[in-house]
């Protein structure tokens, strides 16, 4: 499999908060999406990617290729979107057409035009007009205007409305229709990821927990509704996290398979990426 990104033990340490030797890999032509509550590490992991901090330990590849030989070419490839517009409040989309086409070697104004088309952004309004939805996708038509191959988004669609996500999920999709091109999308809006996402790496308390397949992951995991007695008799290295109530015990597992197997009387419901997170961060834990 070719890797657009690949990130191989990195850590980075701030005072009262460590990434911790973290390693993951994105697959060309997926949409990769970046679970985690806040705080959790991911705008330090993104920073780390666009080598835009230090890095106390490991690497980051894109494309294969090192930042230390090769900057200029990778950061060519590279569509940024963090989540705050960074246009000056006295500047047009007309102005923002002509910085952006002396900045990128490949700045392409008709695929730009057709974005502000389809987003119906104003062409003679000021940043400062513009709401927070207009300039969200203003940030995403340029970073999809100068033929990158990498989108990198750091809760670029949050505080935005269901409509407006709706639609800049749909680009996503098409972006990545030609298997040439990958997305690396952190959010905390999971029901997001889970419409687009082909991978998800969830990450806690500065460590990644699992970055996997998202079918796979939805495939594996499970829901227990059980009584104690039932419960105390499963294999516990398959729970991944416990809520116990009055009515019962719910208990999410990572082996669905296993646990039919050898408890037939048990049904295990489907889940979805969030309640597997939930369940992780929140549930209990007897391992
Ligand atoms: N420059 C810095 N100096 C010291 N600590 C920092 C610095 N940048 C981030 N941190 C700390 O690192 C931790 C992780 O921050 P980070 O921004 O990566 O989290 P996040 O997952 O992106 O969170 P959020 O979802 O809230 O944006 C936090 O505890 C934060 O306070």
């Amino acid at each position: 499999m070719e890797y657009a990104i690949e990130v191989n033990q990195l850590t980075k340490q701030y005072a009262s908060f460590k990434l911790d030797n973290i390693s993951f890999s994105v697959p060309k032509g997926s949409i990769m999406g970046f679970v985690g509550e806040n705080g959790a590490g991911k705008t330090t992991t993104i920073k780390s990617i666009l080598n835009l901090i230090h890095k106390d330990g490991g690497d980051v590849k894109l494309f294969g290729l090192d930042y230390a030989k090769d900057e200029r070419k990778i950061k060519e490839q590279i569509g940024v979107v963090f989540d705050e517009s960074y246009f000056h409040d006295f500047l047009t989309i007309k102005d923002i057409t002509k910085i952006m086409g002396r900045i990128y070697s490949n700045w392409s104004n008709e695929t730009f035009e057709s974005y502000t088309s389809r987003f119906k952004l104003p062409k003679d309004k000021f940043m400062k007009e513009y709401s927070r939805g207009m300039k969200m996708k203003l940030t995403i038509a340029v970073a999809l205007s100068h033929q990158a191959k990498i989108l990198i988004l750091d809760e670029a669609t949050s505080g935005l409305d269901p409509i407006i996500r709706d639609e800049i999920l749909d680009i996503f999709l098409e972006f990545i229709q030609d298997e040439e091109h990958t997305i690396f999308l952190s959010s905390h809006i999971t029901s997001d990821l889970e419409k687009v996402a082909d991978y998800i790496t969830f990450i806690h308390e500065g460590k990644i927990i699992f970055s996997e397949s998202k079918d796979d992951l939805i495939y594996r995991y499970g829901v227990v509704h059980c009584r104690k007695e039932e419960y105390e008799k499963l294999d516990k290295k398959h729970i991944v996290g416990v809520r116990k109530s009055q009515f019962g015990y719910e208990v999410m597992v990572n082996n669905r398979k296993e646990i039919e197997k050898h408890h037939r009387e048990l049904v295990v419901d489907n889940t979805t990426i969030e309640e597997i997170i939930l369940f992780i961060v929140r549930g209990e834990c007897e391992n």
